[in-house]
């Protein structure tokens, strides 16, 4: 549905997309993640045909968004960071107004709006004025717009915020729905709602895709290292020197505890590491009460991986 061929974009102060490639399929939804300024927005604006790139193609659906931007345009639906309603215009109105913009015939445009509508949860509120509209409605207002076409891929900006919790999850469930008939790309800084919501993920950092596959195999790359708490009845630094001079094993951190109990923050250069540590003790003859292993979670994987240095 989307492939994006070594596309380049630089401001005039800045590279903001370097040499970026990447594919999604039809039917996907995928997450696109990155720090302030990594490139997510000038990524989907390109994406989307509001801003043309300095090199590289970009086909949507199978059209060269270069060479039929309006061919695209037909298939994509786009939500933008800050969505430009029309204050105060009523959202029946509106959405009729987007649907002509966009091409759908008069014939059926009112049952399109009626559709969308139903879909976004907008049924009740289509005589009221966009700009007395709480924010998450006109959240919805602005999902509502970038499907009245019936687009194939749609593209959305950090849809959910600004919106309050309840208001997120509801965005959220319409998104999962959507993507049943669409395939999504979505930008966002909330990584529980990549968790929630998407398939794959891609990530984006300083103009550079540093990653792209789900979220489990994303966790099973940054599991060749991990954390292990263990507590021991040692004495502190006899048992500091005997875990560090084991191979792939040091110690990051070190307490005594209240009780007596020495607690040990060990990292590890591979999973599983946490037989040699059980080994360890009964060897040593330490009472042992705590061996565990720290799961990384979205945001340790996402920080690891945007601050590779190596990949920059
Ligand atoms: N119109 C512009 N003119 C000049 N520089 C720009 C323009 N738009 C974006 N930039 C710069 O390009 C880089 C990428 O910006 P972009 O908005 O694509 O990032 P982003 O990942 O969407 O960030 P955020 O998460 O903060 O929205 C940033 O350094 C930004 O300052």
């Amino acid at each position: 549905m989307i492939k994006v061929s070594g596309v380049t974009k630089k401001y005039p102060a800045r590279l903001a997309v370097d040499n970026i490639s990447f594919e999604v399929n039809r039917g996907e939804i995928v997450g696109f993640l990155g720090p302030n300024g990594a490139g997510k927005t000038t990524t989907m604006r390109m994406l989307t045909g509001y801003l043309p790139v300095n090199s590289g193609t970009i086909e949507v659906a199978g059209f060269d968004i270069s060479r039929e931007p309006q061919e695209v345009r037909r298939r994509v639906g786009y939500l933008p960071e800050s969505c430009p309603l029309y204050p105060e215009m009523r959202v029946d109105e509106y959405l009729k107004f987007r649907a002509s913009l966009k091409g759908v015939k008069s014939s059926i445009r009112r049952n399109k709006v009626n559709e969308v509508k139903e879909l976004c949860g907008l049924t009740e509120v289509g005589k009221r004025i966009i700009g007395q509209l709480s924010k998450g409605y006109r959240q919805r207002v602005g999902l509502a717009d970038s499907m009245v076409h019936d687009p194939d891929l749609l593209v959305l900006d950090e849809p959910t915020v600004g919106l309050d919790p309840f208001q997120i999850r509801q965005v959220r469930e319409l998104i999962t729905h959507l993507a049943e008939r669409h395939t999504v790309l979505l930008s966002t800084h909330i990584l529980q709602e990549v968790e929630a919501i998407c398939e794959r993920i891609l990530i984006i950092n300083e103009g550079r895709i540093v990653a792209s596959d789900t979220e489990e195999n994303l966790h099973r790359q940054l599991q060749a290292c991990s954390i292990i708490e263990m507590e021991i009845m040692a004495e502190k630094e006899s048992a500091i020197e005997k875990v560090s001079r084991l191979e792939g094993l040091d110690v990051r951190n070190a307490n005594e505890l209240a009780d007596g109990w020495l607690w040990l923050e060990v990292e590890a250069d591979a999973a599983s590491m946490r037989v040699e540590l059980y080994n360890l003790a009964v060897a040593e003859g330490w009472a042992l009460r705590e061996l565990s292993e720290q799961q990384h979670s979205l945001e340790d994987t996402f920080v690891q991986i945007t601050s590779r240095k190596e990949e920059k």
